[in-house]
């Protein structure tokens, strides 16, 4: 079996023409067009790109952005200041803080300090509460980047075995939780499930979220199972890849997504659909 490719691109695409369309509509009638706030702190490389594609993306859409480059050396108390500033804001939906920040400020501090109806990322903790208890506001961008993905090729979640590999806040957990919602069963594994070749051998869909290249081998994949791959590790010639073994897994797999040109794009996708929803609801009260 050949798998067949997931274009993450194509449905990034589709999602900011749609989002597009929803901006131009509220113009027309007569509601300002969402504001997204951008936050980096620091000279980190892949931050500084991840951020000039989302202000990139925002302009595509017809949103506002408000960028906010800080110096590395930057505390804190003023990191926590900024953030109250944009939270008074009413030109401002959404506020995303890049990640990571540098090690001297508290990162989950920050987080909670964004005010959760602005919170666009969904990292607050009240937003991820409310995806557990299955009233999902804002959701985190990549789990529910995945699962924009596996709706448009009709790749049906619920009864499956779904194994997640990675448990981190910003993806693996979020991601149980929106393959619990979607009827799925989650199995979830990080640095201390013994036996991760036979968690990933009997899932029918693979969600992969290390940052460890090539960590899941292709021979691991069960045939006909669906790979989601979300790692992105740059080698030392430059090049990206994911955390699957691409080239033997895409022979067993039934779908799989590519690295780059698969999650990454749905990413920033799901961020402009969270800030169009935020506005929304900032239109309601
Ligand atoms: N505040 C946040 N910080 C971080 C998040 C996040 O969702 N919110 N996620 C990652 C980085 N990230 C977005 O910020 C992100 C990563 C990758 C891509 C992407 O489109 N990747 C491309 C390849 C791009 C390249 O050439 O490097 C792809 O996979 O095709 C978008 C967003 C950590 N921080």
């Amino acid at each position: 079996m050949t798998a067949q490719l997931i274009d993450g691109k194509k449905v990034s695409e589709k999602c900011l023409v749609t989002v597009r369309e929803c901006v131009d509509a509220r113009v027309a009638r007569g509601l300002r067009a969402p504001g997204l706030a951008v936050v980096l702190v620091g000279d980190n490389p892949a931050s500084a790109v991840y951020v000039r594609n989302k202000k990139a993306a925002c302009e595509k859409v017809g949103f506002q952005s408000f960028s906010y480059h800080l110096p590395s050396q930057t505390s804190e108390y003023e990191l926590l200041n900024l953030i109250n500033e944009l939270n008074n804001n009413d030109e401002i939906d959404g506020i995303l803080v890049q990640l990571p920040l540098p090690q001297h400020i508290d990162g989950q501090k920050i987080l909670e300090k964004i005010n959760p109806n602005k919170d666009v990322d969904g990292f607050h903790p009240y937003n991820v509460g409310r995806l557990l208890v299955r009233m999902p506001l804002m959701r985190p961008c990549t789990p529910k980047g995945v699962m924009t993905l596996l709706k448009e090729y009709d790749i049906d979640v619920k009864r499956k075995k779904v194994t997640i590999v990675g448990a981190s806040n910003i993806v693996g957990r979020p991601m149980m939780l929106e393959m619990l919602l979607a009827g799925a069963t989650p199995t979830i594994c990080h640095r201390f499930t013994e036996n991760l070749a036979d968690e990933v051998g009997q899932a029918d869909i693979v969600v992969a979220a290390v940052g460890n290249p090539n960590l899941i081998k292709g021979e691991w994949i069960k045939q006909g199972a669906v790979v989601v791959d979300v790692g992105i590790n740059r080698l030392e010639d430059g090049t990206l890849c994911g955390d699957v073994d691409f080239a033997i897994a895409k022979e067993r797999a039934a779908w799989i997504t590519p690295v780059p040109g698969g999650v990454g794009p749905m990413t920033i996708a799901s961020l402009l659909e969270n800030t169009l929803q935020a506005a929304e609801l900032s239109d309601k009260k």
